[in-house]
């Protein structure tokens, strides 16, 4: 596998072509050793000026094609990633510090399946006739116009691609700033649509911190912000985009709950906890951090959890045999160490993994925790999985829904019918039965309660990029009063 240049020709994608950022300097450091694989500035607000205008300006042409062109576009790109996934893929990982047998499948393929997915979507963007008697009236599905884009650092490229999909799609230009942490897969992502056939200025890179994404947010040619965060960004930007009117899709931060039943496949459901805490170093905003273990199965489970993940192999994320790498950054690495400790004098009790050392923080299990602990309660966004004990089912709904958040939440039952029971009545954008984090592009996504507004992925997220012009047509007399 041929490593890829991690320095990019520049900064900024603006206009169809780099642009050098004219604000502060970016160092983009590779997460498993701290060493710099490339040194990026970011956007001066001025340059976040140019960006919104050029988006605007290109926006209409690219509005007024047919829709199956744009489509074209769209799937032209997704087969150009998947050609080259093995290259994006390593850059990724680079980026990230995620194992390249991850990024491998689940970043720019998920990615890609996004831009085919909306890109096959083209010809079934269309309105409604309503008949009214002699009259009727017609709907029009229109773009929203500059919409801006803007990531978090664990998924770089997915999300990139899960905005940029349907956004283009419905006609509208993007501006995209990803994360300050992970810059380099946003910039690909605009060359290869470039390269696809998309004209220039629809779809535009800015980087920086939350201050350049906060220009972005406020600047008036924006018409939708779709922002993929934590909770208090998303507060922030929700109430920033609604000075200006504008439409947003938030997705954020959760606490999700995975509940297993007595009667639960215990190696399944052992399996889906460990995807839904350590993947990603247990980067994952749906993750299922909550364990409910109903009293039967709890010892059992916990037996086998931690027997499967004594073996895991930690190292070196270009390694294609390693399974869990670094935590992104020194900062995120010290607040999941912080919860790890708050856990402890809390008097949960650890039984597996621990504050571990540098970047790595192996996968770390606790037991007996109550539903007040801090670790029962607030995001921790890394590897680490609280268990709680249950008796019964009113029980556990009440408990896994006495929370703030409500992205996601799992079942594991052998009993179908309680399965879509329990699923009905929890608080979450997305339940799982007897499977967990699997989110295919053709599935909406996203979150109730504080985890977010809008979804992504499937036709529901073209209503988030669009909107409805309704067209009334008279066909006779116009019959006024006086
Ligand atoms: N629901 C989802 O789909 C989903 C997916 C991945 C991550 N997340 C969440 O993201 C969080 C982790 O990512 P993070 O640490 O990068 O989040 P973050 O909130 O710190 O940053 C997210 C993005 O917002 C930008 N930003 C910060 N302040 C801003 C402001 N005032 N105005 C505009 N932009 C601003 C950042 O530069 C970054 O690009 C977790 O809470 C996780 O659950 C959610």
């Amino acid at each position: 596998m041929s490593q890829p240049v991690t320095q990019p020709q520049a900064s900024l994608y603006i206009g169809g072509r780099f642009v050098e950022g004219q604000g502060d300097v970016l160092p983009v450091m590779f997460a498993f050793d701290g060493s710099t694989i490339a040194t990026l500035h970011e956007a001066s607000a001025d340059q976040v000026g140019q960006a919104t205008e050029t988006a605007q300006a290109a926006q209409p042409a690219w509005a007024a094609l047919p829709p199956v062109e744009r489509g074209r576009v769209l799937q032209r790109a997704a087969a150009i990633i998947r050609e080259r996934n093995d290259e994006l893929s390593m850059l990724e990982t680079l980026d990230t510090g995620k194992p390249i047998q991850e990024t491998l499948v689940a970043d720019w393929e998920s990615g890609a399946a996004a831009l085919e997915y909306f890109g096959g979507l083209a010809a079934t963007l269309t309105g409604q006739t309503i008949p009214l008697g002699r009259d009727w009236a017609y709907t029009i599905r229109e773009p929203l116009g500059v919409c801006a884009g803007i990531g978090a650092w664990n998924y770089p490229s997915q999300i990139a691609c899960w905005k940029a999909a349907p956004a283009l799609i419905m006609g509208n230009s993007m501006v995209f700033k990803p994360s300050e942490e992970t810059p380099l897969g946003a910039l690909k992502l605009a060359e290869i649509l470039t390269e696809a056939g998309l004209p220039d200025g629809v779809f535009n890179v800015v980087q920086g911190r939350g201050a350049v994404g906060a220009a972005l947010v406020n600047d008036t040619r924006v018409a939708k912000v779709s922002l993929t965060g934590s909770v208090p960004t998303g507060q922030k930007v929700y109430a920033a985009a609604a000075e200006g009117m504008r439409h947003v899709t938030m997705e954020l931060g959760g606490k999700s709950p995975l509940i297993v039943f007595d009667d639960a496949n215990i190696e399944d459901a052992a399996g889906a906890a460990i995807l839904a805490n350590f993947y990603s170093s247990g980067q994952i905003c749906s993750n299922g951090t909550r364990v409910f273990l109903q009293e039967g199965i709890a010892q059992a489970f916990l037996d086998r959890l931690c027997e499967r993940i004594r073996n895991i192999r930690i190292g070196d994320p270009r390694d294609p045999d390693t399974q869990f790498g670094p935590i992104i950054s020194d900062a995120q690495a010290a607040k999941i160490r912080t919860a790890i400790a708050a856990g402890q004098s809390d008097g949960a009790r650890m039984v597996a993994g621990g504050p571990g050392e540098g970047a790595f923080v192996p996968p770390t299990v606790f037991a007996d925790a109550t539903d007040d602990m801090q670790i029962a309660r607030e995001e921790i966004f890394g590897p680490v999985l609280t268990a709680l004990t249950f008796r019964d089912e009113a029980e556990v709904i009440a408990r896994a829904n006495a929370s703030p958040y409500g992205l996601a939440a799992g079942v594991f039952t052998r009993d179908l019918a309680r399965g879509h029971r329990v699923a009905a009545r929890l608080e979450a954008g997305t339940c799982w039965i007897n499977a967990y984090n699997l989110t295919p592009v053709e599935m909406p996504f996203g979150g109730v309660k504080l985890s977010g507004v809008g979804r992504e992925n499937s036709a529901a997220a073209i209503e988030h990029y669009s909107q409805i012009k309704t067209v009334y047509v008279g066909m006779g007399d116009v019959d006024a009063p006086y």
